[in-house]
């Protein structure tokens, strides 16, 4: 696979390291204005850097688009006419709707939304995938690429911004979560590194274990809560201190701020 990611920021990097852990890659073009900020990536081989999209592009056969939506406009109009009918175009960017792309560059192209997460940096994003229609004949490349790199669900377009309040922001609300459980543990005792491998590998075991078994996770904690113990007490003062509503209603917000986003 040739690639491109145009803006190695934050994400981009994050599939990038992605990409190049798991040898998916046959060259890897990464760019941004400021391209000493990733020069060091060029020590991994066939991994190249610049701040020339036009040539990020004309190297490559699977472009990711990794920048701000403010940028991205801009971005797709200098590259338009390098643009033939056999690339793949990856969108990243949220709100960036793809009928608003179509009217850029065209409809005559493999045109796919994805919405990965950091995650995707360790193999482990959940990303969610919608495509133009023509995207739709290359819809199973995408889901290869990013089954590599964690798991895959193709859903409508009209859902993207839902996904990307649980699966792209969502990672950032879990590792919050994660840090109340290590401060919690700090003050039962812990130090802060034995607290914080306990509450990750605690949180990890969660997640496997819904994943393997299948079970809802209300008859998971039907295991763990002793009639009159110690679990049922901590989790109904979690939800008397409002636990499952102040994460309903922050996912709500996080949704009305990425439909503000998107207009
Ligand atoms: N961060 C996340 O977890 C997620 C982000 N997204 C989406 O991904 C996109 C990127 O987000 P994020 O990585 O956080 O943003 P960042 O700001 O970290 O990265 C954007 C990168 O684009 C580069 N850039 C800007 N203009 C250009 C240009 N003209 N040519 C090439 N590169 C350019 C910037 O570098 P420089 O200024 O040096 O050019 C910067 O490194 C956004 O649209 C975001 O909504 C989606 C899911 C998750
Ligand atoms: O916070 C944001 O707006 C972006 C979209 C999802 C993750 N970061």
């Amino acid at each position: 696979m040739k690639v491109a990611i145009i803006g190695a920021g934050n994400l981009g990097l994050s599939i990038a390291k992605g990409l190049i852990t798991t040898n998916a890659i046959t060259t890897l073009y990464l760019t941004r204005r400021n391209k000493e900020g990733i020069k060091s990536y060029e020590e991994y081989k066939n991994v190249f850097v610049t701040d020339d999209n036009k040539l990020a592009v004309q190297q490559s056969d699977i472009i990711i688009f990794a920048v701000q939506p403010a940028q991205f406009e801009s971005i797709l109009l200098d590259i338009k006419d390098l643009l033939h009918q056999n690339h793949v175009l990856i969108s990243t960017i949220t709100g960036f709707k793809i009928p608003r792309m179509e009217s850029v560059i065209g409809s005559d192209h493999y045109i796919i939304r994805s919405m990965p997460n950091t995650a995707i940096s360790v193999g482990k994003s959940m990303t969610c995938l919608c495509a133009n229609e023509k995207g739709e004949k290359r819809i199973d490349l995408a889901k290869a690429i990013f089954n590599r790199l964690g798991t895959t669900i193709s859903i409508p377009e009209k859902q993207m911004q839902a996904a990307t309040v649980i699966c792209a922001s969502g990672i950032a609300f879990w590792m919050r979560l994660i840090r109340a459980t290590t401060q919690g543990a700090i003050q039962l005792g812990f130090d802060a590194a034995e607290a914080q491998e306990m509450a990750m590998q605690t949180c990890s075991g969660a997640a496997s274990l819904l994943i393997q078994s299948g079970s809802h996770p209300e008859q998971e904690i039907d295991k763990v809560t002793t009639p009159k113990g110690c679990t049922i007490e901590g989790l109904n003062e979690m939800e008397h201190q409002g636990l499952s509503s102040s994460l309903i209603k922050g996912i709500v917000s996080s949704y009305e701020k990425i439909n503000q986003i998107a207009k």
